[in-house]
């Protein structure tokens, strides 16, 4: 070996031992936060704060997401010092919902997988679980209406955001594409892919089952089949990947929300998710968009819902920017609440950060 190379690897080892003794101070320090602070550990706007800090600070040669990644585990482990967090998921194991929640709450907690996306709320609010991970919208097949009704008729709040790009890959333990006669997958993914699928795929039958997970696991126990899933999945199953990118838009992003007793505190950058309605007469609409203009206040998203109660009656989600204790968010809210049939503020939380 060279004399550089043996440096080189003196030097990081010497380095990994500095970082170390850093991380132990670093978790002492974050365990005596938890010790002053009694109940609430988790700070989602606390940790937006470091994670953004971290990004703007960061020197290089590595990438600020690659850093962010490094410190969300980090904050994940010193974090579970305390208590490990239980986070439910829509589960089965594998799904996109388990690797959102991973993304967002790092690998330290202990993760719940739920049936349904009703289950993850109720698991929530019965206290089974400190936080719920729920998909509420994909960027390429839309809202998640259950997700947005559960949110309307549900005391719980919304602390964070979490993005995941989604990528679809062609999985199976077949010797290659030929031999498989059954593709299984989630109708949303197969929706997905299904240019793709018609380009490669067009004769091979496709069967749409509850979940990808459930799609991996099938074409596990069967080498005649294949599935569209995930990587999570396709690792949890053992699974060779045959097309990796199937997916027919390579911006195919899905938003999930993280649901608590509690919203979050001011971080700089933030949002609030509403929800109200509009009485059934011209320029109802108007009035409600009418405070956030005056206020200089920016709506990034607005989705009508049927009223469960009415016929053509509907409802109206809102996400606009800015945390409900800023001054003129709260001025439009206020000004909102007196005009509109009924608002309810779901919550504000952090700009998703990673
Ligand atoms: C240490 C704290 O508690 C938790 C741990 C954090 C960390 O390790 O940096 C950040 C926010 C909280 O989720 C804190 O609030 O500062």
């Amino acid at each position: 070996m060279s004399d550089e190379l043996l440096n080189l690897r003196k030097n990081i080892d010497r380095l990994d031992e500095e970082i170390l003794v850093r991380l132990a101070e670093r978790a002492r320090n974050a365990q005596r936060v938890g010790e002053i602070k009694q109940g609430n550990v988790y700070r989602p706007e606390r940790e937006a704060q470091v994670l953004r800090r971290l990004g703007a600070a960061n020197p290089g040669p590595l990438p600020d997401l690659a850093v962010q990644r490094i410190f969300r585990e980090i904050m994940s482990a010193c974090l579970a010092l305390e208590r490990p967090l239980r986070v439910a998921y829509l589960g089965p194991a594998g799904t996109f919902s388990e690797s959102a929640s991973r993304k967002h709450f790092g690998s330290a907690p202990n993760f719940v997988p739920t049936s349904t996306i009703d289950e993850v709320f109720r698991a929530v609010e019965a206290g089974n679980v400190d936080y719920g991970v729920v998909p509420v919208e994909n960027s390429t097949e839309g809202v998640v209406g259950g997700t947005l009704d559960l949110l309307l008729e549900n005391p719980l709040q919304i602390c964070g955001e979490v993005k995941l790009r989604i990528h679809q890959h062609l999985l199976s333990k077949a010797a290659g594409i030929g031999a498989a006669k059954r593709l299984y997958s989630h109708a949303q993914s197969l929706a997905q892919c299904h240019e793709w699928l018609n380009r490669n795929l067009p004769s091979l039958s496709r069967v749409p089952v509850a979940s990808n997970a459930e799609a991996a696991r099938l074409a596990s126990e069967d080498a005649e089949s294949c599935a569209i899933a995930g990587e999570a999945a396709a690792e949890l199953y053992g699974l060779d990947v045959l097309a990796a990118n199937i997916e027919d838009d390579p911006n195919n992003t899905t938003c999930f929300l993280v649901i608590a007793h509690h919203d979050a505190d001011r971080s700089g950058q933030d949002k609030t998710s509403l929800v109200c309605s509009a009485p059934n007469r011209p320029g109802a609409m108007h009035a409600l968009l009418e405070p956030l203009a005056k206020h200089g206040v920016s709506m990034s998203k607005l989705q009508s819902r049927p009223a469960r109660g009415g016929l053509w009656e509907y409802v109206f989600y809102m996400d606009i920017e800015g945390h409900r204790e800023d001054p003129e968010v709260a001025a439009a809210l206020k000004e909102l609440n007196e005009r509109a049939g009924f608002v309810k503020v779901l919550g504000s939380y952090p700009v998703a950060v990673i």
